[in-house]
């Protein structure tokens, strides 16, 4: 966000907006709020009438004037290397992201996040970084390393759960998709209050924390936590959920006011 003197006056200018995904089909739909680009109209790249802007490391895509589209990998790895690639470029290039948003389909607990519904994050936590011992799990913080919770700005959290109509609860990042009913409760009961898992947000918090920059995750429900079965997942619904949250978040976003984000915490 650049102040800027217009006739006397400085005003402020809409957000600059990261918005990273996992797969290319995660991130066209989050580009078919903005123009309709995306669609399936042409030859099916998902990204017709969107510049995109290759950058050492990632490609970003921009799907109209302060919004750039990441798909950024599977993976919290692989998502941080590729978030931390292109708000690097943005910073050299004396452009700032002003606010990142990790977006995607993900799992729901039930019964707080069916299948369909929108989870917006107000806490992303890490849930299988640390050490395992005889007497249970340690997260990384209790062995006196690192971070595993990055708090998303509590204004920023509410107008976006009340824009997209989003419950709001902490999200986990996995490296493992859940695949049992035990691992789900073990989950729930370490992490009581989780509404949903990915497997990028953290990864994606954790590069935005080391730009000062602020973070959202926004999950659209494509499945419940619970033991696996792939073929019943909700993909295309899940997708169409997640470009209709942007098609309200957007004009939320571009509104809101990134100096507001102090009341974000790391943990
Ligand atoms: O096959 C497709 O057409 C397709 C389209 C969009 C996305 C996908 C993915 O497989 C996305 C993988 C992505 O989804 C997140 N995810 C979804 N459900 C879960 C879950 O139960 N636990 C953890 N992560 C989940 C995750 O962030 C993956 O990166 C396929």
């Amino acid at each position: 966000m650049v102040l800027q003197a217009e006739e006397g006056v400085l005003t402020t200018s809409s957000p600059r907006v990261l918005v990273a995904t996992a797969v290319p089909a995660e991130r066209d739909a989050v580009a078919r709020a903005f123009s309709g680009a995306g669609t399936k109209a042409g030859a099916g790249t998902g990204l017709e009438g969107l510049t995109e802007i290759r950058l050492p490391g990632a490609a970003v895509c921009r799907a109209a004037a302060g919004w750039d589209l990441l798909a950024a990998g599977v993976g919290p790895a692989r998502a941080a290397a590729s978030a931390a690639a292109a708000l690097t470029a943005a910073a050299l290039d004396g452009t700032p992201y002003d606010l990142v948003v990790s977006a995607g389909i993900g799992g729901g607990f039930a019964p707080h996040a069916p299948v369909g519904s929108l989870v917006v994050a107000d806490a992303i936590t890490v849930a299988d970084l640390g050490a395992e011992t005889a007497d249970g799990f340690l997260a990384v913080t209790e062995l006196g390393f690192g971070t595993v919770t990055h708090r998303t700005p509590e204004s920023l959290v509410r107008v976006a759960s009340a824009a997209t109509g989003a419950r709001t609860g902490p999200i986990l990042t996995v490296s493992t998709v859940t695949g049992t009913a035990a691992r789900a409760d073990a989950l729930r009961a370490r992490h009581p209050g989780a509404l949903a898992e990915g497997m990028e947000g953290f990864g994606i918090a954790e590069a935005a924390a080391a730009h000062g920059v602020p973070v959202l995750e926004i999950r659209a429900i494509s499945n419940p936590v619970g033991p696996r079965d792939r073929a019943a997942w909700r993909i295309g619904d899940a997708l169409t959920a997640l470009t209709a949250a942007f098609g309200n978040l957007a004009p939320v976003l571009e509104s809101w006011n990134a100096h507001d984000a102090h009341d974000a915490h790391d943990r």
